[in-house]
């Protein structure tokens, strides 16, 4: 599959984005069809250490067993020692080209806010850009202003063909927004990890996308 079907559902999710067991939720979110996965351990109460190691291996085995490409946010050395499927990192995080040098096998994400963010993004030799947020979210307190599809579709404007996953208060309600405005895939926490039932909410989010 290439990195623009795998972006379709992005689903990420730590162990404080959810009420029960995060494996439950992973299992469950991916009966539902989501297309790749993110271990997105960090906030209050995030685990550490050991018990973080092991979530992120359990995590890891689901993803594997089914085929699904898991990803780490921001841990540069735990998505190596673990040899995730890729690493996230943001404009705070390590530099991507070198994140790039590091684990030139592993698919890179970067969070990138401006057209100008995305080329170096490119040139660093990222394999996908996340943006936004794109609607208001409450998940992550220390993130840019809410930007709806702007910058989505400026970069398509510019007829720069690279792949970019949408995040931030992403639903099943407005997910096709995103889609319209040229995102390839979105991104999501709490409208699968939170939802009553996350195989019935990844379905959604699926239908919406296609
Ligand atoms: C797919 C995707 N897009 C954006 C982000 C946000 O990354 P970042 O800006 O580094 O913020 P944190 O997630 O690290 O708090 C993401 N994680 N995934
Ligand atoms: C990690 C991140 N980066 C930008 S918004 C966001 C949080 C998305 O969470 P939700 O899907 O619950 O709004
Ligand atoms: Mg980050």
């Amino acid at each position: 599959m290439n990195i623009k079907e795998y972006l379709k559902v992005y689903f990420i999710m730590g162990s404080n984005n959810c009420k029960g067991d995060p494996r439950v939720v992973l299992k469950e979110a991916i009966a539902g069809g989501i297309t790749m996965f993110q271990f997105r351990e960090k906030g209050e109460g995030a685990l550490q250490g050991k018990e973080k190691y092991q979530l992120a291996y359990d995590l890891q085995q689901i993803c594997k067993q089914h085929e699904v490409p898991f990803i780490v946010n921001d841990d540069v050395d735990l998505a190596i020692k673990l040899g995730a499927d890729g690493i996230h990192i943001g404009q705070e995080d390590e530099k991507a080209y070198i994140v790039k040098e590091k684990a030139p096998h592993q698919l890179i994400g970067v969070s990138v806010h401006s057209i100008e963010e995305l080329q170096q993004a490119i040139k660093d030799k990222a394999d996908y850009v996340g943006m936004g947020p794109v609607f208001p979210t409450t998940t992550k307190t220390d993130t840019k202003a809410v930007q709806g599809t702007n910058l989505i579709q400026q970069a398509r404007q510019q007829k720069i063909d690279f792949p970019i996953v949408g995040i931030g208060g992403i639903t099943a309600e407005n997910a096709e927004k995103v889609i319209q405005g040229g995102a390839d895939g979105i991104s999501i926490i709490t409208a699968i990890s939170l939802a009553m039932s996350p195989k019935q909410a990844a379905e959604q989010l699926l239908q919406a996308v296609k």
